[in-house]
């Protein structure tokens, strides 16, 4: 499986051209395009990137990828990052690992967003993973009600945990929220719940990608596949 990412990994890596401005994705595929850029950086390629996450930016600076932010540049040419579910449309969910918020800010500033991922991330429809909603602990009993609210209108529905970190306490974003992730099974209209979500104030951010990739690589037993995403 991990050779499955690198692969997808450096299949996003040719589309990186000398002087680009890459928002760098978080999780163990975006790990290894950290790895192979971080390569490619030793070998002359001038880049700088926005990491998208605490963890990718210690892995951009081991790997001596060059950082800046997006206060000191307008706009990015790439963003590469992993995802938990593809759709055929390239909706996504991410957010698995706790990035979401800063990997939509990142990917909405950039002109593209490869998806990079082996290819048992890509679904029929979106829903199986726990779909990630950022949250604000302040009122978060308020903030479920809403955001069961937000589902029924929907029509999923399913149950809600707070994210833990592995040591049992309370998982904590970079951004200093929480994280409650829904098992809502099949998501038949992610657009609109996407929307839903958003107009919820205790909720800061959640895991529905619409829209924003503009490419998928999988890797598989069989080879890599870039899928476009369709024109609307
Ligand atoms: O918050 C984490 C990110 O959205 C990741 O891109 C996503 O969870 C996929 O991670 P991985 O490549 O480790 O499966």
């Amino acid at each position: 499986m991990d050779q499955l990412k690198r692969q997808a990994a450096a299949r996003a890596l040719e589309e990186v051209r000398d002087g680009m401005q890459l928002g760098l994705g978080t999780g163990s595929t975006a790990k290894h395009f950290v790895e192979l850029l971080g390569e490619r950086v030793a070998g002359g390629l001038k880049v700088i990137g926005v990491p998208t996450s605490e963890a990718t930016r210690a892995d951009a600076e081991r790997c001596g990828v060059k950082l800046t932010t997006l206060d000191e540049i307008d706009h990015l040419d790439i963003t590469v990052d992993g995802a938990d579910e593809i759709d055929p449309e390239l909706n996504l969910i991410k957010g698995g690992g706790g990035a979401l918020l800063r990997e939509k800010i990142v990917a909405a500033a950039s002109d593209r967003m490869i998806v990079i991922a082996d290819d048992s991330k890509w679904v029929p429809t979106l829903g199986k993973f726990p779909l990630p909603v950022e949250v604000i602990p302040f009122g978060l009993g308020a903030t479920r009600r809403a955001i069961e609210k937000a589902f029924a209108d929907c029509g999923v529905s399913g149950q809600m945990a707070v994210r833990k970190a592995k040591d049992g306490h309370v998982f904590v974003t970079d951004g200093g929220h929480w994280i409650v992730d829904a098992q809502l099974g099949r998501i038949a209209d992610p657009a609109s719940l996407a929307k839903a979500l958003s107009a919820i104030p205790g909720v800061v951010e959640h895991g529905l990608f619409i829209g924003l990739a503009s490419s998928a690589v999988l890797a598989g037993g069989g080879g890599i596949r870039v899928i476009e995403r369709r024109k609307p």
